[in-house]
């Protein structure tokens, strides 16, 4: 499915209260069916704002989101959330239930407003949970997991309602790096095999390298710029969005290439002859 920005633009302004737009200056991209755009921008520059703009959870000030050349706003709300999986932030968010009820809920367009949910969506369930390698945990409460094992579980939940656009807040950010590797895995696997359009919000360079298609990145202060990956990601436009000095690194191995970004402030100054690679093993 695609979904597409026009001219979006946004503040939290109080009654009366003259306030800046969020965004230096008006979004606007188009994303096709199975590509994959990842939104990078400093604390605060408004990526978890822009995500709620994009899909409705919050109305654009002026511009609109459009699915499939239809404007958000002629899509009844149930339509919608079949069609879009949303995964918030994990952290900020305490549940009393199961896992398993937490993922069951993602079916909700799928059940009546007065129906429970039936055998089929449990076994939904547990394919997603199956999905995100946490399938032992169902029955676990939420309050006993930790928050690594709540953001695999919100995304299971999103899986079960079979959505065609999957929009995630920074979803790999409480993640150890092999379950870091599993969601991106998953996502990239989502995009390609089933053509679900994804839009991640993430804090790790190397992984829009790894993911994505495009990349709009944003800061206060600055227009938004999109882009494919390596026009967007380059050492000079981090310095301005993020204003630190990044050194971009690419290597080989094994004929498969590695594109990552480091911050230079964190070299260890010493002499690289004391520096023992893997020798301690
Ligand atoms: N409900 C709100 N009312 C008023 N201002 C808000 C509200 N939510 C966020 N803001 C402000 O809007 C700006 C953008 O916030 P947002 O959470 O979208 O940023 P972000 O880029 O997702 O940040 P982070 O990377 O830290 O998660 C921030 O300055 C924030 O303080």
């Amino acid at each position: 499915m695609k979904i597409e920005v026009r001219e979006g633009n946004f503040c939290y302004a109080k009654k009366k209260e003259v306030k800046p737009f969020i965004y230096e200056s008006n979004i606007s991209f188009t994303l096709e069916p199975g590509k994959i755009m990842a939104i990078l921008g400093p604390n605060g520059a408004g990526k978890t704002t822009l995500l709620k703009c994009i899909t409705g959870l919050q109305d654009w000030r002026v511009g609109e989101s459009l699915i499939d050349d239809v404007p958000l706003a002629k899509v009844s709300q149930k339509e919608l959330w079949k069609k879009i999986g949303y995964v918030p932030q994990a952290h900020k968010m305490v549940f009393g239930f199961s896992i398993e009820d937490l993922v069951v809920m993602g079916r909700a367009p799928y059940i009546g407003s007065l129906s429970k949910p039936r055998k089929e969506d449990y076994e939904k369930a547990h394919e997603a949970l199956n999905e995100v390698g946490i399938v032992h945990l169902a029955k676990k409460s939420c309050n006993e997991v930790s928050g690594g094992e709540l953001q695999l579980a919100l995304i299971a939940r999103t899986l079960v309602s079979n959505p065609e656009i999957l929009i995630l807040d920074e979803p790999e950010s409480h993640l150890d790096v092999q379950k870091q590797v599993v969601i991106l895995e998953t996502l990239k696997r989502l995009a390609k095999e089933h053509k679900i359009s994804c839009i991640i919000n993430t804090h790790y360079p190397n992984h829009a390298f790894y993911l994505a298609d495009q990349v709009l990145m944003i800061a206060k202060e600055k227009k938004a710029v999109i882009g494919a990956v390596h026009e967007v990601m380059t050492e000079s436009r981090m310095k301005e969005y993020f204003n630190i000095d990044l050194r971009k690194l690419i290597f080989e191995e094994e004929d498969l290439l590695f594109e990552t970004m480091v911050p230079l402030a964190l070299a260890a100054k010493r002499d690289i002859s004391e520096c023992r690679f893997n020798s301690f093993e």
